[in-house]
């Protein structure tokens, strides 16, 4: 510090000395050569070699960080501070030096030789112009990165003196006029407020009429204070409303709108080129004579069982064709139901329907399936105007209706599907036509997928979208899952991300995912509080039966819980099965599930399994499927997309720049987990006991079944079954089997938590 003040003296001193010191500074070594610097000979020599030989004026720099240095030290300060201090100084000293020289070049000495020299060198290199453009550069930038100064800065400094001079005008403005007290209140557009206020009038008008009661009655009553102070409430709120909406729309004013696919915004959806024709390039070819033969053989056969028909009517569709007749006047339509077999026996034809009535219609439909079948190619269905105009949240391309229109749904609205077909029917190929579609309809951002498929190679190829598409636990390898044991984890995280999600909503006062993510998108959500922008998540299982058979319930109560919970935050589920049987798709499951599809099925009952109807059975295969949401059941042929369809659409997006893993869902601390952790007796659970009783009367010991009598979350079930294991009153982890119970009925039980408090 010192040093610095020396340097001070010296260099101002210099300033007024160096005409007169300048020809004794050879003489360093004479004494008796004198100088007039306050510092004498070093004053005189320093501000030589700093401001004439050196920065001119800036030279100040140098004393103003050294003595900036020994504070630093004195008070032992963070040095990488004093760092950034001394590499922006000398930053600046140039510049200074620079500038000065470039600006006052008849006075060298405010420039001093560094800037002289330099000007001359950029002069030669440059010219002046391009001197000034330099300075000015270099300093806008030392503006910006030392001080902050950005548009956007300067932008809110003014906005914020508007506002302060608004406010103080206001204020000064009030005790002016205290009547209008309330009319400061009607520039505010809020209804909530206006409503305020005529209730304040109200209570006005009303306050007006008290008075001259009072004296007489001798009540104090004191109502304007009151008044006073709910007014104040109100404009409070008021104000803070508006300042959270206010911010929220500078900050879209300033970025502009959160957009979730700014971080992959090179990302091109696949193109329709990567799907096949499959030869079908026109519509529907319609072999005539075969629709007149069938429409003779129904009226023959129906004429055989003295039913006649006023009118018959033919659709044709990609496979099968739809005979609609309107009988005479008088016949039972029971009648015409019966004669199912022998219509079929006549046209000789499998998989003949008949829907009697048509709902809506007035007529009887015949289905009658086309000698050549058009395969219905996913390329035209996601080419159709229906598709690629559709405002769905998660539109599916299914494949066409009977009358060959586009067959459209929103996964969203379903809200999770059911898929069932017996081996060979087209499921998997359905599989690939909904996932399919979604990929070619959203961002990498906006969804996710979690893959199950115990069946190892149905859904292979969608490793390559890994990083782009899929969701995984945050330790496994493998982002499909094919090994049953991790399905379970995988549900029960999925369901902390349900809670989770939820606890995001009702944070953020909104209902669902949607107005979620619009509000999020407003930027009214600050990300600071764990705010973040939410994918859907589509969970896809392929084969559900061999779920349930290796992991039973513990894979049944997760789902469930899922299908019934998880619809508002974006959560779906899709599931196929080849098995329609109840003890699969279960009553619990089944009620969860009122989208569902059936591909052709061998029997009835599976067929009533399914869709609660018949007619599944009837399906000719090969992609026929028949389809309900509720009560309609709509017969469509499935898209065909192919393998390697599949293949090169995968193979498009995964040749894509990605993230940097698959997204990732939250953690789950499995029930194998912490099972040797001995649990201190005061340290157990509040609902330790009710779920040692639980256990102790189903004889099963499982935290899925904890959950489920005591309604707990995933975690706590999970911790509770660790404590009963440390106690001895449930057996290790087996897999995917139940735990063994240990205590055989209650009154053991209650013995041994007896024992346990007795025993020190
Ligand atoms: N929509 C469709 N259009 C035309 N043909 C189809 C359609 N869907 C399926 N197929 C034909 O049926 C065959 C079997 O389909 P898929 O592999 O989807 O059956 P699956 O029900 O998944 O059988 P599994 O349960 O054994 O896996 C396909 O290879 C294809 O030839």
């Amino acid at each position: 510090m010192a040093l610095s003040v020396a340097l001070f003296i010296s260099f101002i001193s210099y300033f007024f000395t160096w005409q007169e010191d300048q020809s004794r500074l050879s003489a360093f070594s004479d004494r008796n050569a004198e100088t007039t610097n306050l510092l004498r000979k070093f004053g005189a020599s320093v501000g030589h070699f700093f401001i004439y030989k050196g920065f001119g004026l800036s030279a100040f720099i140098f004393p103003i960080l050294i003595s900036l240095t020994g504070l630093y030290l004195f008070f032992g300060l963070d040095k990488l501070k004093l760092w950034s201090k001394w590499i922006w100084g000398l930053i600046m000293l140039i510049w200074i030096s620079i500038a000065l020289g470039f600006f006052a070049d008849e006075r060298p000495l405010l420039g001093g030789l560094v800037g002289y020299e330099m000007n001359d060198f950029l002069q030669d290199y440059i010219g002046n112009i391009g001197i000034l453009l330099v300075l000015a550069f270099a300093l806008i930038t030392i503006l910006v990165r030392l001080f902050n100064f950005s548009p956007e800065a300067i932008g809110k400094f003014f906005s914020d003196k508007r506002k302060q001079l608004q406010t103080e005008f206001k204020s000064e403005d009030t005790p002016l006029q205290p009547a209008a007290n309330n009319g400061s209140i009607t520039l505010q557009t809020d209804s909530a407020l206006e409503e305020e206020e005529e209730l304040k009038l109200d209570t006005y008008t009303h306050k007006k009429d008290i008075p001259p009661l009072n004296p007489e009655s001798g009540l104090d009553v004191n109502l304007p204070q009151e008044e006073e102070h709910i007014d104040l409430e109100v404009s409070e709120v008021a104000e803070e409303k508006e300042e959270g909406t206010l911010k929220a729309e500078q900050l879209v004013k300033d970025f502009g709108e959160f957009d979730p696919r700014l971080e992959l915004g090179n990302y091109k959806f696949p193109t329709l080129d990567l799907l096949d024709p499959h030869g079908v390039t026109g519509g529907i070819t319609i072999n005539q004579a075969e629709l007149e033969e069938n429409k003779d053989r129904i009226v023959n056969t129906l004429k055989n069982y003295k039913i006649g028909i006023a009118q018959i009517k033919a659709t044709i569709g990609p496979t099968v064709t739809l005979y609609e007749i309107v009988p005479e006047a008088g016949i039972r339509i029971s009648k015409i139901k019966n004669l199912e077999d022998d219509i079929a026996l006549s046209l000789a034809a499998l998989g003949i329907r008949i829907i009697a009535p048509i709902p809506g219609k007035g007529t009887i439909g015949i289905e009658v399936p086309n000698k050549n079948a058009t395969i219905v190619s996913m390329r035209s269905v996601i080419a159709s105007k229906k598709f690629q105009e559709a405002e769905m949240q998660l539109p599916i391309a299914f494949g066409k209706t009977i009358s060959n229109e586009t067959f459209v749904v929103d996964l969203a609205k379903m809200p999770h599907l059911l898929m069932a077909g017996a081996t060979g029917q087209g499921k998997s190929v359905g599989l690939n036509a909904v996932i399919t579609s979604l990929l070619y309809k959203k961002h990498p951002a906006e969804i996710k997928f979690v893959l199950v498929d115990p069946k190892k190679v149905e859904l292979t190829l969608f490793n390559k979208i890994e990083r782009h598409f899929l969701a995984k636990l945050p330790d496994s390898e493998e982002a499909i899952i094919t090994d049953n044991t991790k399905v379970i984890n995988t549900l029960n995280s999925l369901c902390i991300e349900m809670d989770n999600r939820y606890e995001l909503l009702k944070l953020a006062m909104v209902r669902n995912l949607k107005e979620y993510n619009t509000k999020f998108k407003a930027r009214k959500l600050n990300p600071n509080d764990g705010h973040k922008f939410l994918p859907y998540i589509i969970l896809v299982v392929d084969e559900f039966a061999d779920l349930i058979m290796t992991a039973g319930k513990e894979v049944e109560a997760p789902i469930a819980r899922l299908a019934q919970l998880a619809r508002a935050i974006g959560i779906h589920l899709i599931i196929a099965t080849q098995r329609p049987s109840v003890n699969v798709i279960t009553g619990l499951i089944k009620a969860n599930f009122p989208a569902r599809i059936a591909f052709r099925v061998t029997s009835k009952i599976d067929s009533r399994t399914i869709l609660d109807a018949q007619g599944a059975d009837q399906l000719i295969g090969r992609g026929d499927m028949l389809y309900t949401q509720g009560n309609d059941v709509t017969r469509i042929q499935c898209a065909f997309v192919d393998t390697p369809e599949v293949a090169k659409i995968t193979e498009f997006i995964g040749s894509q720049r990605a993230y940097p893993s698959a997204h990732e869902l939250p953690e789950y601390v499995g029930e194998d987990s912490g099972t040797s952790v001995d649990y201190n007796i005061s340290d157990r659970d509040g609902l330790f006991k009710e779920a040692a009783e639980v256990i102790v009367i189903a004889q099963q010991g499982s935290a899925s079944l904890i959950q489920r009598k005591l309604k707990l979350g995933y975690n706590r079930a999970g911790r509770i079954i660790d404590q009963l294991e440390a106690a001895g009153i449930v057996g290790p982890f087996e897999g995917s089997k139940a735990r063994q119970v240990l205590v055989p009925d209650l009154m053991a039980l209650e013995q041994l938590l007896e024992n346990e408090k007795n025993t020190p």
